[in-house]
Formats: structure tokens, sequence, C-alpha cells
């Protein structure tokens, strides 16, 4: 088991975001967070990575090595910052000037995702699938063994997004657990993997395959 949420409920004011939500995951396990506008998807992600306290319920991490992707929201700001400043904030700690090493990383993971030649630039120049790339390996440096992914293809081309899924499934065969917010499992890969059904509440919870069963049921 690496995390085990019990009767999770968050109340915003008069707005109630989640409602007695409870699951658990195994190492390995690949998860989609499936559910529309408002249902409090990325209200359980900020539960999730501890940037925001529940009303109620608990939630128990079984490792603190997490890799994290923001929804893409807001990302074209002047702020002055380059691509391997970027990154750099992705590894545990930060020195002034950083190592051979982790410049070693993040090389090999900019080739790896084809964005190499923009190493040195502004971050508010690049286009909104390039910055994605930057933000998946800013989750990445740090060997994550809990990946957390809020909407992360919403701006990708189909065929970064093939490689994207890919690359996510070939990280996920090497016991990294993944929990991937989405709105819809439409052209998703959801060969041996979970789904979390959410609308405040649970809807559904278990594989895919079964989830898609009942689905097609009920249509
Ligand atoms: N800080 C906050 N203060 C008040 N209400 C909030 C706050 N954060 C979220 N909410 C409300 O909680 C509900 C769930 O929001 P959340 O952003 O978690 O939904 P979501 O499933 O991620 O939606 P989307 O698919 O549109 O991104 C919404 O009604 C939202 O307005």
């Amino acid at each position: 088991m690496i995390a085990q949420i019990n009767n999770i409920s968050v109340r915003f004011d008069q707005i109630t975001a989640l409602e007695n939500i409870s699951f658990s995951l195994n190492k390995g396990d690949f998860l989609y967070v499936l559910g529309p506008n408002g249902a409090g998807k990325s209200t359980l992600i900020k539960v999730l990575t501890r940037s925001l306290k529940p009303s109620s319920g608990t939630i128990m991490l079984t490792t603190n090595k997490l890799g994290f992707l923001p929804q893409m929201l807001n990302r074209k700001q002047n702020f002055p910052i380059t691509v391997i400043e970027t990154i750099y904030t992705g590894f545990d700690k930060q020195k002034l000037i950083m190592s051979k090493e982790e410049k070693l990383i993040i090389f090999k993971w900019l080739e790896k995702m084809g964005i190499s030649h923009l190493a040195k630039n502004m971050m508010h120049t690049l286009s909104g699938g390039e910055q994605q790339r930057v933000y998946l390996i800013r989750a990445l440096v740090s060997n994550p063994e809990l990946l957390i992914l809020d909407e992360p293809t919403s701006a990708l081309d189909p065929d970064f997004r093939k490689a994207f899924h890919d690359l996510l499934n070939d990280l996920n065969a090497k016991g990294v657990t993944i929990i991937f917010v989405t709105h819809d499992l439409h052209n998703m890969d959801t060969v041996n993997k979970k789904v979390l059904h959410i609308d405040k509440n649970v809807l559904y919870f278990g594989l895919c395959s079964n989830y898609q069963k009942e689905v097609s049921h009920h249509v």
C-alpha cells in the first residue's frame, strides 16, 4: 500500500467540494481521477499533496517522494525564469549553483523530451505544450515514487500526447505509482489501470475495465 485515504471531506464556507472520499492505492497502481468541472478533482490533489488540510478525514502516504505536475493555468506570465531554473526547483534541495550531476539529469530529460534547444530560454517564451514538458521534467528529476498529474495532456498535440503516455507507462512499469486527473477516458490507455470517478463523492472506484462495462451498460 502506498496511499490510504479515509473519509476525506473538504468544505469552503458554503461549498462542499469533497464529501467522504475513501480509496487506497498499492505501489505501482495507475489511477485516473475522473469527474466533471467542479467535481473536486483539484481539491483532492491539493489534499494529497498536503497543500490543503481537509475539513475531516485522514490521509496516509507511505512515501514522501512525490512528483507533482499542477494544472496548466495562467502559465503565460512574464516572470523571468529560464527552463533550467524551473526544472531545478524540482530537486529536493537547491543550492546557489547546481551540481554537474543535477545538470546531467536535467539535460538527459530535456533531450528525451526533445526540448534541449530551449534549455536557456525564458519560460514565458515557450508554447503551452513545451511548458508542459518542462513541468513534467520538473516533476520527474527527484525520482518520485508517487507521481501526481493534474490534467497533464490538455496542452499537448496528439503525437506528443502518445509519447507522454508511453513515458508514463514506462515509469509505471518501473514501479512508479501514478495519479492522473482527467475529464474523461476518451482516447486514454486504460489497460490494467484504475479509475476513481468523483462528483464531490465517490461514484466509482475500481478497475477501468469494469468501469467501462458498467458505463456501456447504462448507455
Ligand atoms: N479555495 C476555494 N474557496 C472556495 N471554493 C473553492 C476553493 N477551491 C475550490 N472551490 C470550489 O470547490 C469546488 C471543486 O473545485 P475543484 O477545483 O476541486 O474542481 P475540479 O474538479 O478540479 O474542476 P475542473 O475540472 O473545472 O478543474 C468548486 O465548486 C470550486 O468552486
